[in-house]
């Protein structure tokens, strides 16, 4: 449970803590309005006073819309839920004692309240709303001259079943949810860490383990593969003359070019800031080459927009994988030096390593 704040929530805050307070005003409108016939019955076999029957109509129709609008018109939404579900549990406690302890409502109001609450703010909030419940309990059972009357009518039992049954679905249902909202969530979040967020491209992280899988790959089913290495000529100039925006853009025609030359089982990266990185499964020396040549031609043929004297090119090394290939990080030495060549060729051009 978290403490309120004087400051204001910040939008994403505010609109998750305000899905929280619908989502419990749509539990707490069902179990209330469940709740109430279960506390009926017996206040119906016990021939209550007029005013118990009002109070027990207030807190099972009027009081769920009215927690909804206390909490979502609060400054801090969480927190003010949060109170109410105290107010619940403490109203649950003075039914019980009402009931004079009639087993079947009394067991069920207890252990609903208990199981909603763990839901919500775990062992320890549950544990403060036991107390509160507790307490009010003992106290109106106090106020009462300490009656017992343990014993379920069948018209009770009865009335108590609304309760016992769909509440404890709706609870279900609602943990469902959120579990799947969780495998969602973690699905978002497992593709946000592997994807370059300018290009879409994989980044240098998941980039490491696609490597070393191929290689393992390669050679335990004696396939071909080959790892080329691109590096944009003179980035660092086209960004000074041009802007980082331009920059940006010759990125993300890169990507654009490695997307639409490669084929679905080939993995592209982007690996440091203007180096770009080309997995090419079952693809011997020459098809790497060329291929690496239609990248080089794709970008010293493009054109910008923003920027129409803008020319800029790109120099690549293949490394294709071979006997004496036995690392990742040795594939990728193999595929620097290369590109390290290609540079003293005078850039713009593709080298591919030494067999
Ligand atoms: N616009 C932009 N620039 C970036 C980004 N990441 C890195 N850079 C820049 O990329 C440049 C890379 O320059 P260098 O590594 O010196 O290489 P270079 O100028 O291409 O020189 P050579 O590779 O030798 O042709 C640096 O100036 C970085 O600031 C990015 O996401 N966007």
């Amino acid at each position: 449970m978290t403490a309120t704040t004087d400051r204001p929530l910040d939008p994403a805050s505010a609109s998750e803590h305000l899905r929280f307070v619908r989502r419990i005003y749509q539990m707490r409108t069902l179990g209330l309005g469940c709740g109430f016939f279960a506390v009926a019955g017996v206040l119906y076999e016990d021939g209550a006073p007029w005013w118990l029957w009002a109070i027990l109509s207030v807190n099972g129709y009027l009081w769920p819309p009215l927690a909804y609008l206390l909490a979502s018109r609060s400054g801090d939404p969480e927190y003010a839920e949060y109170r109410n579900l105290v107010i619940d549990s403490a109203m649950g406690g003075v039914w019980i004692a009402v009931m004079q302890f009639d087993v079947v409502p009394s067991a069920l109001l207890a252990v609903m309240l208990s199981a909603d609450k763990i839901g919500v703010g775990g062992w320890r909030f549950f544990a403060r709303t036991g107390l509160t419940q507790a307490a009010t309990c003992l106290s109106v059972w106090a106020i009462l001259g300490f009656p017992f009357s343990p014993d379920s009518s069948m018209p009770v039992i009865l009335s108590s079943l609304p309760f016992m049954l769909v509440y404890p679905l709706a609870i279900s249902s609602a943990a469902y949810g959120l579990a799947r909202k969780v495998v969602r969530q973690n699905k978002q979040l497992a593709h946000i860490s592997r994807t370059d967020p300018l290009t879409g491209l994989q980044n240098r992280l998941h980039w490491d383990d696609s490597a070393t899988a191929t290689m393992t790959h390669c050679a335990r089913a004696g396939k071909d593969a080959a790892l080329v290495l691109i590096d944009v000529d003179r980035f660092k100039e086209i960004n000074d003359y041009h802007g980082h925006l331009i920059g940006d853009a010759v990125l993300r025609r890169v990507a654009d070019s490695l997307h639409a030359i490669t084929r679905m089982t080939d993995t592209a990266s982007r690996i440091g800031g203007d180096e770009f990185a080309l997995i090419l499964m079952d693809t011997g020396r020459e098809d790497a080459a060329a291929i690496a040549e239609r990248v080089r031609k794709s970008i010293e043929d493009a054109r910008f927009e923003e920027a129409p004297a803008l020319r800029c090119t790109v120099s690549i090394g293949v490394a294709p994988t071979g006997p004496k290939t036995i690392s990742a990080a040795m594939w990728m030495r193999h595929a620097d030096a290369a590109l390290y060549r290609a540079k003293q060729l005078g850039r713009n051009a593709v080298a591919v390593a030494a067999e």
